[in-house]
């Protein structure tokens, strides 16, 4: 398999406070990784960079083969990097069909017509297309989520990062996230990562797993070779 991003000695930090350190990560192509750790270990900080919301202080990110540390964050939605956000941050005053058009900007400039929200969307999220029409300010937790994934895959990312998916979700709805995810990623061949505290959910849902500990990551591995109990330790307050 190829990379499809690669981080390279990456560090970063917000004004004097370092917060990140020697990142090297390398994402497959096609792959489902979990990123995980304990709070304000630098995860959500590790995503920032990655989408070109925190400038580096040292170190290089490539995508798709291609130097893309100096690029703006809407030139890096246009080559194929998406974001569901932790809080998943829709507009409440919005319908749900207008968030998700508000996704479809990530398009603009990358040669193709913006157009309207694809089929696949309604066909992953059958429920979005029922309340298409409604404030997104009233839907659910899992609704609200679901819209947020949604709002990504307007942007036809080949990368999407989940912070946090799962987080102030219902049990029985996280079931259904999972199956979206695995969904998007077969169906639509979009590689996933994903920061999760919930490791039954990571290690369900993930190939690969990448623990941080206070800006650095320490440890790497398969889902499938070690089971989330043998790394409970480094992420378990
Ligand atoms: N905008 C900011 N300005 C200054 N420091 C920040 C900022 N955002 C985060 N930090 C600090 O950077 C460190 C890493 O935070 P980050 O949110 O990346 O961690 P995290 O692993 O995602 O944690 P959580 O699980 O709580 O979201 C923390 O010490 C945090 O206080």
């Amino acid at each position: 398999m190829s990379v499809l991003l690669k981080l390279d000695h990456v560090a970063a930090a917000y004004g004097q406070s370092q917060v990140l350190w020697d990142i090297d990560l390398d994402i497959e192509d096609g792959g489902a990784v979990a990123l995980i750790g304990r709070n304000g270990v630098g995860k959500t900080t590790l995503f920032k960079t990655i989408i070109g919301a925190l400038r580096l202080t040292s170190g290089s990110i490539w995508f798709k083969g291609e130097d893309i540390s100096k690029l703006q964050s809407y030139e890096r939605a246009r080559k194929g990097i998406g974001l569901v956000p932790q809080g998943r941050h829709i507009f409440p005053h919005l319908t749900v069909e207008e968030n998700l058009e508000t996704g479809l900007s990530a398009l603009a400039g990358r040669g193709q017509a913006i157009g309207a929200i694809p089929d696949h969307i309604y066909d992953l999220f059958p429920k979005l297309n029922q309340i298409k029409a409604r404030k997104a300010g009233v839907l659910s937790g899992g609704e609200q989520q679901q819209l947020a994934i949604g709002r990504a895959l307007c942007g036809r990312p080949s990368l999407l990062l989940l912070d946090e998916p799962t987080e102030g979700i219902q049990p029985n709805v996280v079931q259904q996230i999972e199956d979206a995810l695995r969904r998007i990623r077969r169906e639509l061949k979009v590689t996933i990562v994903i920061i999760e505290q919930y490791l039954d959910f990571a290690w369900s849902f993930a190939d690969h797993y990448s623990v941080m500990q206070r800006g650095h990551l320490i440890r790497q591995g398969s889902t499938r070779d070690e089971t989330a109990a043998d790394v409970a330790h480094l992420v378990n307050i």
